[in-house]
């Protein structure tokens, strides 16, 4: 990701040693949830992006000790770290790019929707507080359920009159970077020069690679796709399981953040075909929500992509990923309306 931002001011003739960053424009990023599991270490990669000038580690507890450990990095960002409710506004003033990885992650046994009860009610906080002190910013929703999350996340910011739908996503990024490492393991390709995208929503069936798209061609035989197709939806349990009750993805969940937060910042820069998969607003399908390709620009997403050509399995895993990912959608709904 650094080198492509490296091409663009090497283009730019930025760059002579290093990075000529005085050139770049300011851009204030905030983590929420910087002293959690995914938070430090994405503390970390933001610190390391030279897009960003200020970067603000918000936590309920514990940030001042991250901030201050990350500030000695010689990049170029300002990092100040925010503790409690009472430094939030401060935490979010002026941001350009906020990343919410704040909330419970799972224990093994539970399902992603297990969260709910407790991150809703997280998320609609932060919300709340992002529609009042930084209505313009770029918002990624790390927090599970992601497929509920988001949904929460746009109610919040319509009752508040600042919603964007350009301006909102879900982070379905480490569902591409599984399936990416996967498909480049079976497909003896180098990982490096593999892309797979990855659509529907972020839980369990509801994640949908579309290994027939996946470049470079492998052709590789129906039961392999299918054993491919499981690893990578159920790749986060794979890691809970692992983790034996000390929590989910973590550094994997940090670096496609970083990624992602990076995609943002790049095509807020101008920077031309900037394409992710994401969680958005979507018309793709009858559904509210969906994640699929999107590109970035100066104002968040400016074009949301359509499916492509699917092979009949594809098919069939789309058709029967629809009510799991229309219950949770409307699940963050309700909760964002009654409460
Ligand atoms: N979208 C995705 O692909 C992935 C999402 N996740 C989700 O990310 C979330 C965080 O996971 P971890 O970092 O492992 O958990 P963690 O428990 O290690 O860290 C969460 C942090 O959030 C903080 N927090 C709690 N309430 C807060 C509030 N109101 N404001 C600000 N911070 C608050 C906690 O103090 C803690 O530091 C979980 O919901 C997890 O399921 C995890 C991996 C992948
Ligand atoms: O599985 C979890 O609970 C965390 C997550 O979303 C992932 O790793 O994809």
């Amino acid at each position: 990701m650094f080198r492509s931002v490296a091409r663009l001011a090497a283009g730019k003739h930025l760059l002579r040693r290093g990075y000529a960053t005085a050139s770049l424009p300011d851009r204030k990023v905030a983590v929420l949830g910087a002293a959690g599991g995914i938070g430090q270490p994405l503390a970390l990669l933001m610190k390391l992006n030279p897009l960003v000038s200020q970067l603000a580690l918000y936590d309920i507890a514990n940030t001042p000790g991250v901030a201050a450990d990350v500030s000695h990095i010689n990049s170029r960002s300002e990092v100040a770290g925010y503790v409690g409710e009472d430094q939030l506004g401060q935490a979010l003033e002026g941001c350009d790019v906020v990343i919410i990885p704040a909330g419970v992650p799972r224990k093994p046994g539970m399902t992603r929707d297990d969260l709910f009860n407790i991150n809703a009610g997280i998320v609609k906080g932060l919300c709340s507080a992002i529609a009042k002190y930084c209505p313009h910013a770029l918002v990624n929703m790390i927090s599970n359920p992601v497929n509920s999350t988001v949904p929460i996340a746009a109610e919040v910011f319509k009752k508040a009159g600042t919603y964007d739908e350009r301006k909102l996503f879900g982070v379905t990024t480490l569902d591409v970077v599984r399936a990416k490492t996967f498909y480049a393991g079976k497909a003896k390709a180098n990982v490096a020069d593999v892309n797979v995208p990855v659509v529907g929503g972020h839980a369990g069936i509801t994640i949908l690679p579309l290994f027939s798209q996946a470049t470079p061609k492998a052709n590789l035989p129906e039961d392999v796709i299918k054993a491919l197709t499981k690893r990578t939806q159920d790749g986060g349990t794979e890691v809970v399981e692992a983790k034996a009750g000390k929590g989910s993805a973590t550094l994997s969940m940090a670096y496609a953040g970083a990624i992602f937060a990076d995609a943002c910042l790049k095509g807020l820069h101008g920077v031309p075909d900037v394409v992710e998969c994401a969680f958005v607003q979507s018309t793709v399908t009858e559904l509210p929500f969906f994640a699929s390709k999107v590109r970035l620009g100066k104002n968040g997403v400016e074009e949301v992509f359509g499916l492509g050509p699917l092979s009949e399995y594809e098919k069939e895993g789309l058709e029967s990923l629809k009510p799991e990912l229309k219950a949770s959608i409307e699940k963050g709904i309700k909760f964002a309306n009654q409460s």
